[in-house]
């Protein structure tokens, strides 16, 4: 099933600059695994916003969940899901 995905990331300016950027870097290596896999199918920077746009290629509702709540920065990220399907009109075929 395929869902677009919006994050934003609120990373809190208390946070020990430390502890915020290897959050960041455990946060790209598991995104760029979940992209090898195929599993995390787009991925899009918010022009001028700490924020994304992603499109997940997974099984379900939860193994979306699963993905999503264990991200290094799920606990400072904004999320919201819409499922997609197939646009009668669109010549490309999804999945
Ligand atoms: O930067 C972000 O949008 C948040 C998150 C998504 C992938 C990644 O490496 O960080």
């Amino acid at each position: 099933m395929l869902f677009m995905v919006q994050m934003q990331v609120n990373i809190p300016a208390t946070l020990d600059k430390a502890v915020a950027d290897q959050l960041k870097k455990d946060e790209k290596e598991m995104s760029q695994k979940l992209q090898r896999e195929g599993k995390w199918r787009d991925l899009w920077r918010v022009v001028g916003q700490y924020a994304n746009v992603s499109i997940f290629n997974v099984s379900g509702n939860d193994e979306l969940h699963n993905i999503l709540s264990a991200l290094p920065l799920y606990p400072f990220m904004t999320i919201s899901v819409t499922p997609l399907t197939q646009h009668p009109s669109a010549i490309a075929q999804i999945g």
